[in-house]
């Protein structure tokens, strides 16, 4: 892979260059100068369709972003990515995530060992999923498991969680619960609605470190032997890690771990034994249908022309939107609640991956990485931020989700949906003129004085821009495939950004801090900090002797 500073190349003074004309750019203009600029703005993958068109782009923009993609490397890039190069050189690992969902068949030769390898966990995975499902593998009392808790936190709950709560429709009678925070009373809220008897605890950890998840495992674990014989552990605990050793000095049996691999990022792992919770909420068939859906993107990714590439595009207009327009944010807004934790596994995705300061040499960057995502389904959220958006001092680029059909039969609510889904992009779009505001007023009758109080709060100034991602129908394959866009969107503004994706050392300083200040929590011992820290600990202490 090149290290290449994206300011440096020719690439980026083409479109600083070609960036001083969008000074008096308007959408409303545009599409009236061409009425095929829908068509040539949008991409279409079979049941994917996007349409960039509503974007602050023209078709040289696109040209010039795509100039600099080729120019960044990324072509080569993509190779190294898929062919178990080391791109996560600060702790020397591929990133092999597409490997866990790649037939055999397909598998590069050198990565036929990989694939092997994950397809063999993935179908230890299975059976015994199957085994629990069909009844064969039964609880320590002999009863037929029905309730599953996924122990883990940060990509072993995000990912697992966001495509639970993404296919309830596809879901059997297995109840999941998913305790992720360390905070106790998370934990006491789920024990109180399970049944030990019944309970399966899977805890997932890849490094098997992690405090959260310990703290969390070793509490319920207590409990459960309040509840039921300590032997019977064996049968209720299960582990997903790649730190094996740790599992089983936790006291998990050894033919109850499941590995994962260390090729595989956490926050990229959900297509792993990570998604064993899932595997089990949903069933054997729709979890292969989700790594198939996967599968698709990552061979369009991987085979179509950067111009008409979905990842490559969506990441495009990102560095237009952060590097260029210098907005701060992204909106995600997916029109279901099914997707209602996909912001939240999107802002672990997506910025822990990103939020980078240092470049792939150990140099500051010079220019702005790591976009700041937020958001949360519609309508709901036109009831809330959308207010911002509309008429707000920001500008704030917003993804689109929606499913063309619906899971049930409910004409009217979907209608109604997919109305105001559609109706918010033209309207972001549009705005409302000066003299389109004053004519609403005058046709309501308002007299000239509340006309003219009134209108400068009436104008909405448009050309907000959006991107309309509609797919047929949410399936476990399409849920699959727009997981796997997002993960090659973030690669390829890495790849741009210069900076390394797969790393996360941001998160280490302030988790060593709290050990420090458990340890000053423990023994009462205040002084030794600034004079907030100190007040702070001392007030939690003293509520709390
Ligand atoms: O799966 P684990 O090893 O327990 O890690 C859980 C999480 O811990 C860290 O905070 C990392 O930043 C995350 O990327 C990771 O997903």
């Amino acid at each position: 892979m090149k290290n290449i500073n994206p300011t440096e190349t020719n690439a980026w003074l083409q479109l600083e260059k070609h960036f001083e004309g969008f000074d008096d750019f308007s959408l409303r203009e545009e599409f009236k100068k061409d009425a095929s600029r829908a068509q040539k703005l949008t991409l279409i993958d079979k049941d994917f369709y996007v349409d960039f068109s509503k974007n602050l782009i023209t078709e040289s923009t696109r040209t010039h972003l795509t100039a600099l993609a080729t120019e960044c490397g990324l072509k080569e890039a993509i190779n190294s990515y898929f062919t178990g190069a080391v791109i996560n050189a600060t702790e020397k690992r591929s990133v092999l995530h597409t490997a866990l969902r790649t037939p055999q068949a397909h598998a590069d030769k050198s990565l036929e060992s990989n694939v092997s390898d994950a397809i063999a966990s993935k179908q230890k995975m299975f059976d015994y999923v199957d085994g629990i499902l069909n009844g064969d593998t039964l609880s320590a009392n002999g009863k037929k498991f029905d309730t599953i808790v996924n122990i883990g936190i940060g990509g072993s709950d995000l990912g697992p969680v966001m495509i639970y709560e993404a296919l309830q429709a596809y879901k059997n009678n297995m109840t999941l619960h998913f305790v992720s925070n360390v905070e106790g009373d998370h934990v006491e809220e789920v024990l109180k609605k399970i049944n030990p008897d019944t309970t399966l605890f899977v805890i997932v950890s890849k490094s098997f470190g992690t405090q959260e998840t310990l703290t969390n495992a070793t509490t319920i674990r207590n409990w459960f032997t309040e509840k039921l014989e300590a032997s019977a552990v064996s049968k209720h605990f299960i582990a997903v890690s790649s730190n094996v050793d740790k599992a089983v000095n936790f006291g998990i049996d050894h033919k109850n771990i499941f590995p994962m691999f260390d090729w595989v990022g956490g926050r990229f792992s959900l297509w792993s034994t990570v998604g064993m919770s899932v595997a089990l909420g949903i069933g054997t068939d729709n979890f292969q249908a989700l790594l198939d859906g996967a599968h698709e993107m990552d061979n369009h990714f991987r085979n179509t022309d950067f111009e008409k590439n979905i990842p490559v595009q969506l990441a495009l207009m990102t560095i237009w939107y952060n590097n260029f327009y210098r907005a701060q944010s992204e909106a995600i807004i997916p029109y279901t609640q099914y997707l209602h934790r996909l912001p939240a596994y999107l802002q672990q995705a997506i910025m822990e991956s990103n939020g980078k300061c240092v470049d792939r040499d150990g140099n500051s960057v010079t220019y702005d990485t790591g976009n700041i995502v937020w958001g949360e389904p519609g309508t709901n959220s036109q009831h809330a931020f959308f207010q911002l958006i509309h008429q707000g001092t920001k500008l704030i680029p917003a993804h689109f989700i929606a499913f063309a059909k619906a899971k049930y039969n409910q004409p009217d609510h979907h209608n109604k949906l997919m109305a105001n889904f559609i109706a918010q992009t033209e309207a972001l779009m549009n705005g409302k003129t000066r003299s389109e505001a004053k004519k609403d007023l005058e046709r309501s009758g308002k007299s000239k004085d509340e006309i003219d109080m009134l209108l400068p709060f009436k104008v909405f100034e448009g050309d907000q821009p959006t991107t309309t991602i509609l797919i047929d129908e949410l399936t476990p394959q399409s849920i699959g495939k727009l997981i796997a866009m997002y993960e090659h969107k973030i690669f390829t503004e890495g790849i741009i950004w210069n900076i390394y994706s797969y790393d996360q050392w941001g998160v280490e300083l302030g988790k060593v801090l709290a050990d420090t200040i458990l340890d000053n929590i423990e023994n009462k011992e205040y002084a030794d900090h600034d004079s907030s820290t100190s007040a702070i600990l001392k007030r939690f202490g003293n509520l709390n002797s």
